[in-house]
């Protein structure tokens, strides 16, 4: 099991965001995260990323329980293990993208720079960017062009966790289709296990498996997509249950 955790409880001083929240995430599966504005998706990120520290609670990672308290030298090689893409982590602007993704290759691995340089560029290709964009600023890239090089920098270190955080907001709908076909290649492709955090119906029927439902603090409910619209779990049905859910489920109702 790559992600578990128990009765998880993170806090900002005196505001609690999670409590009590449990969450498996299985081997190989592409698990959606949703939830209301502020109901803590991406702080929930943040603490499987080991970048925040719960205030209580376990999480286990890969099999294994972590000390969160650990000194920050002693998280690294597991965060080694994690690729993420932040909503707001975007690539420095002062280097291209090649170094952008030469960047986590260099921090964590003693490789000669040739071969750092040779898996960026492999990297780089994996998501699907020209060969040209290499040698571009991130300033000079389309929105797409961005997240795909978001992605190769997660992927640099061949991580076998990918979180990302809202990966297609922002794109328009053509670059927001290619990016979840991206994202499903890979998956599928790599067999990565990720965790999605998205408010785009699109990516969550195309990429993920499963669904997980944040709200109140706790996980309301995980289940394929495509299921959660019978949730007897109110809001989450209503969240699902809107005309927009149904078109993907080919109920004629849904609209348009
Ligand atoms: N660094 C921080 N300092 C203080 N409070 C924070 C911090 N980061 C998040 N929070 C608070 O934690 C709560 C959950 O935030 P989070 O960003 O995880 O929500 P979210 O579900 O991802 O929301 P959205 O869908 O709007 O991005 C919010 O109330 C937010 O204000």
């Amino acid at each position: 099991m790559p992600v578990r955790l128990e009765g998880l409880e993170t806090r900002f001083g005196q505001q609690r965001v999670h409590h009590g929240l449990d969450l498996e995430v299985r081997r190989g599966e592409a698990l959606g995260i949703v939830g209301g504005s502020g109901s803590g998706k991406s702080v929930l990120l943040s603490v499987i990323a080991l970048l925040k520290t719960p205030s209580a609670g376990q999480l286990m990672l890969f099999g294994e329980p972590v000390d969160t308290r650990m000194t920050e030298t002693s998280l690294i090689p597991l965060r080694r293990r994690i690729g993420v893409m932040f909503q707001h982590g975007a690539l420095f602007s002062s280097l291209t993208v090649l170094e952008n993704v030469m960047l986590p290759l260099r921090e964590h691995t003693r490789l000669p720079l040739v071969l750092v340089e040779e898996f960026a560029r492999l990297k780089i290709a994996l998501v699907g960017l020209p060969v040209e964009a290499a040698g571009r600023y991130p300033r000079e890239l389309s929105g797409g062009m961005l997240k795909r090089a978001g992605v190769a920098r997660a992927l640099a270190l061949d991580p076998e966790l990918l979180l990302l955080d809202e990966p297609s907001a922002g794109l328009d709908p053509v670059s927001a289709a290619e990016v979840d076909g991206l994202l499903d290649t890979l998956h599928k492709a790599l067999g990565l296990t990720m965790l999605l955090v998205t408010h785009d119906l699109d990516s969550l029927f195309t990429v993920t498996d499963r669904v997980a439902f944040l709200g109140e603090g706790r996980l309301m409910a995980v289940a394929p997509a495509s299921e959660l619209a019978d949730s007897e779990v109110p809001m989450v049905a209503r969240y699902f249950g809107n005309a927009r859910a149904r078109r993907f489920l080919g109920d004629p109702q849904g609209g348009p």
